[in-house]
């Protein structure tokens, strides 16, 4: 479980985010939302540690995130999980040396060992057997499942995925929810997901935090959208006319 408390951050003189208050459960698929520029990721940056907020609390845990020393913060960052947006995978690496890269930077484990916990990631992601391709030889697609073997290849508790389907097309989408959704129930993981796509909302959403011009405007669960009366959920949502007019009749229907 990941809790942030009275999150403030400012650049210069402008707020972007505004005492924000959340819990990220472990074990669920929880989802930052909002339109452009509503301080997602900026959130996200400073759940992670990447950036400090103006003011406010983090706690990982139990921990206290903002007062662990240099040593615990290395081990913390070694129980979390990083999926970017667009995968991020090294170009001049294969697959098996993208995804063993984060053993190879930070555990003292064997050849065979990490051998097998890549074979074994892959598996997750049903992509056994293309260890020794290129990125460049695989879709956008595969190459996100790689990114998510790789983030899960040392074992995370935490796990952050920032846009995980920008650039897929509305199928692949799901299936890139279906797999980290069931990475996070499989394996008890607090999943913190950054997204726009409304499938992943109304799909894999369990706890659903929708952030407006920086303030914390909705919370709520994927089954709980269509009946908001949320203006700023309905028309981030719904965001189209026709979208809207769909939503009526399935109130009108329910
Ligand atoms: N380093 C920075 N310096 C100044 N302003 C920043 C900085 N980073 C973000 N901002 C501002 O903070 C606000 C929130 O930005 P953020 O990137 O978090 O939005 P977002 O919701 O992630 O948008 P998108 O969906 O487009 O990625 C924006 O107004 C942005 O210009």
């Amino acid at each position: 479980m990941i809790r942030c408390e009275n999150i403030f951050k400012s650049f210069d003189e402008t707020e972007v985010l505004k005492d924000i208050s959340i819990v990220f459960e472990s074990g669920k698929n929880n989802l930052i939302i909002g339109k452009s520029g509503a301080g997602k990721t900026v959130l996200l940056k400073i759940l992670v540690g990447l950036l400090n907020p103006t003011s406010g609390k983090i706690w990982y845990d139990g921990h206290d995130f903002t007062s662990l020393n240099h040593k615990e913060l290395q081990k913390l960052r070694n129980e979390v999980g990083m999926l970017f947006q667009g995968s991020a995978l090294f170009d001049s690496m294969t697959v098996e040396e993208n995804i063993r890269f984060p053993m190879d930077m930070f555990t003292k484990k064997t050849k065979k060992e990490k051998k097998n916990r890549v074979n074994y990631c892959l598996e997750r992601v049903n992509l056994e057997g293309i260890n020794d391709q290129f990125p460049s030889e695989i879709s956008g697609g595969m190459q996100k499942r790689v990114g998510i073997a790789r983030s899960i290849v040392m074992e995370p508790n935490y796990l952050f995925c920032d846009e995980p389907n920008s650039g897929l097309d509305p199928k692949t989408s799901i299936v890139i929810d279906e797999l980290i959704s069931n990475i996070t129930y499989d394996d008890n993981i607090t999943t913190i997901i950054n997204t726009h796509d409304m499938n992943s909302v109304l799909e894999i959403g369990d706890n659903i935090n929708l952030l407006h011009n920086g303030k914390l405007a909705w919370q709520g669960t994927k089954s709980e959208v269509l009946k908001s009366q949320s203006e700023e959920l309905v028309d981030f949502i719904f965001a189209s006319p026709f979208l809207k007019k769909l939503r009526g009749q399935a109130i009108d229907e329910l």
